[in-house]
């Protein structure tokens, strides 16, 4: 789509002008949907511009300062087209608007990727990211420009997981530099927004000892944050988190470093995060190269040059020992114990990203109606009731299995609302088709559903999820793009809703939600099985046939241990999507909460999940992440997904270090 370019295409002062990316825009021809992200000096929405769907970052303007800056920024981003940097499409100059419109990188930043999806990328992958990224500071640095923000918050990824350079906001041009250096530029250096300001101590963890010396700022320092963010993508820990390094984390966790303490043994002490190791396949040279880039001394770091030339050939390495690499990977075997009566299911219906059929559905129902969830809280109007607070982190791992067919999501804060929080998690069955479909769908319904309370929006949400996916399911069967017709792909679903100080959890299935409440836990749902008499008597009564099969009892015919799910659309309305759901009041007696697929629950009891919370450093991602690995170690077999939200604040000391 080319955008019409009105000339003269400056900004309103006439210091910002470009041949490609329109200036001016009628104020029709772009619409700010919802905020992605609210970063410290700006608010990233997603929008519409033009008919297409891009990214628009608003700037916070509060003084004149502010605005000088906005015309730097854009300036320098007029200037740049590269591969490997965010692409600028087109900017609105004039008050009242003052916004930058990207291109929207869908799958959002790497730091949320590595920390909170806890994606972990194959060597490969690391070098085939790395490399492009050393070639956007490269031609960066080329055209006399350094990033000065170099981190894994600003690096965007698209679809296909390419990364693109992104924020400009402290970019300077080299002959800049010097004032800029003379000026406390620490002013402008706050810390970072959304995840990382609840994380860590902002971009300080990235940055030189010549700049934490507050001495000059030149190109080596942005070598030097590169060098972090390589070992970061390699490790998957944010620096000095790490816990796996025992000589190091004992230092940063026992001495209890404040930021200034930190700031001074990264200077003095030469302490640098744990590095990767090289068990890991990981090429040693690969090692050597993050530990030039972060050396201590400016002048002894490579150059963006010598940084690409570097990892090109470490890249070249490793494409030639790829066939190998592939068929270790393919000869993992598959132990299925809730499909053995199903035939192979997977891949038929591969041509369909059901997630964004989900994310259709959820976008649809969420704008038919405006969303009051504030109604929710109205209900409980005892304005002196116990609030808890709320943090939340996650992790999933497909574990011995070849296919990952859990999805979850974390929606802490749900449509700006400080006190609702939404938190779910499904496990597939006979594909991840309905999973991936659920987890996009059931967010905007819950949301338009805000009308009623909050039972009946879960109940209904659930309910709708399953027609709609049915229904879907259906006519990609008609229209023949589901190849096999007795695909019958299904999930259970579970889903806490925290409003206030009650917790709501609806569930379909065999996941589990548990809180720690003075130091005992206490089950939020029930599992729902073929071996429960129970459930079992309902299917039944309601025209389903469950029978003992290979091991257990299961619903016939197609074998399936739950009694309840999304999707399983030849099993229905015996095997239903109504989700039982518990309403809890919370109280200062509760510790956290803990919401796992049942990966989780096959390998400990809820004892030993509380025991595993207890001696974990309080950071929900890390808890997560260590109850799904002991739970692989213990010898698991199936996906593994664990949400932990901590329902009351954990000090900085006690989280960090
Ligand atoms: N083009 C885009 N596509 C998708 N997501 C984006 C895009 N631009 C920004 N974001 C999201 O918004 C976040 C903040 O953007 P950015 O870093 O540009 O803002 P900022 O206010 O300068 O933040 P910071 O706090 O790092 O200074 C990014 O980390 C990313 O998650
Ligand atoms: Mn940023
Ligand atoms: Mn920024």
């Amino acid at each position: 789509m080319a955008m019409e370019i009105v000339e003269p295409n400056t900004c309103i002062r006439g210091c910002c002008t470009s041949k490609s990316i329109p200036l001016h825009l009628s104020p029709s021809s772009f619409t700010l949907l919802s905020p992605i992200a609210k970063g410290s000096e700006s608010v990233v929405y997603e929008a519409i511009l033009n008919g297409r769907r891009v990214a628009a970052k608003k700037p916070i303007l509060s003084t004149s300062d502010d605005l000088d800056k906005f015309h730097k920024h854009l300036q320098l981003l007029c200037n740049l087209d590269h591969l490997g940097v965010a692409k600028l499409v087109a900017a609105h100059a004039k008050p009242p608007n003052y916004l930058f419109f990207f291109e929207l990188y869908e799958a959002g930043n790497l730091a949320e990727k590595l920390h909170v999806e806890e994606w972990s990328p194959s060597v490969d992958q690391v070098l085939t990211i790395t490399l492009r990224l050393a070639k956007a500071l490269q031609y960066l640095h080329k055209n006399g420009i350094v990033h000065r923000d170099v981190k894994p918050a600003n690096v965007l990824l698209d679809e296909k997981l390419s990364p693109y350079l992104a924020d400009f906001g402290l970019a300077e041009y080299k002959k800049d530099l010097r004032e800029v250096n003379l000026h406390n530029w620490r002013s402008s250096g706050k810390p970072t927004g959304g995840f990382h300001k609840k994380n860590m101590v902002g971009t300080l963890i990235y940055m030189a000892p010549e700049i934490l010396r507050k001495e000059m700022f030149t190109e080596k320092s942005d070598i030097y944050s590169f060098g972090i963010l390589i070992n970061e993508l390699l490790t998957g820990v944010v620096p000095y988190t790490d816990l796996r390094a025992e000589a190091q984390a004992h230092t940063v966790l026992e001495m209890n470093y404040t930021e200034q303490q930190l700031t001074a043994a990264i200077v003095s002490s030469g302490l640098r995060p744990a590095l990767a190791e090289t068990g890991l396949n990981i090429p040693k040279s690969l090692l050597d190269l993050i530990q030039s880039c972060w050396g201590a001394d400016p002048s002894k770091r490579p150059s963006s040059d010598d940084v690409v030339l570097e990892l090109e050939s470490l890249w070249q390495l490793e494409r030639e020992k790829q066939p190998s690499h592939f068929l270790e990977t393919t000869s993992i075997s598959r132990s299925d114990k809730d499909e053995v009566a199903i035939k192979n299911t997977r891949d038929y219906g591969d041509n369909i990203n059901w997630s964004s059929q989900g994310e259709c559905l959820s976008k649809k129902s969420s704008l038919s109606t405006a969303p009051d969830l504030k109604s929710w809280s109205r209900s409980t109007d005892d304005s002196s009731r116990y609030v808890p607070i709320v943090s939340c982190g996650s992790f999933a791992t497909c574990g011995k299995r070849e296919s990952m067919e859990d999805t979850h999501f974390l929606m802490p804060h749900m449509c700006n609302e400080e006190n609702i929080h939404l938190f779910a998690i499904f496990d597939g069955h006979r594909g991840a088709a309905a999973a991936e479909f659920s987890a996009k769908a059931l967010p905007g319904l819950i949301q338009s559903l805000s009308s009623t309370s909050a039972q009946e929006a879960l109940s209904q949400a659930f309910v709708r999820t399953d027609l709609a996916f049915r229904k879907e399911i259906h006519s990609h069967r008609q229209s023949n793009r589901v190849s096999q017709k007795d695909w019958h792909p299904g999930c259970t679903a579970i889903a806490s809703l925290l409003v206030d100080n009650k917790i709501f959890v609806a569930n379909v299935g065999d996941s589990r939600a548990i809180i720690c409440r003075a130091g005992s836990s206490f089950a939020l749902s029930k599992a729902h099985l073929a071996t429960c008499i129970k459930e079992r008597n309902r299917v039944i009564g309601e025209g389903g046939r469950i029978e003992w099969l290979v091991d257990t009892w299961r619903v016939a015919p197609a074998g399936l241990q739950v009694t309840r799910s999304i999707g399983d659309d030849d099993l229905k309305p015996a095997v239903t999507a109504e989700p039982e759901i518990s309403e809890t009041i919370l109280s200062p007696d509760d510790e956290f909460l803990v919401m796992a697929s049942d990966g989780l629950w096959d390998a400990m009891n809820d004892e030993e999940v509380i025991g595993i919370i207890r001696d974990t450093v309080k950071e929900p991602s890390m808890c997560s992440k260590r109850l799904a690995t002991e739970a692989a170690a213990r010898g698991s077999g199936d996906n593994i997904t664990v949400i932990v939200v901590f329902l009351r604040p954990v000090s900085t000391a006690e989280r960090i270090y």
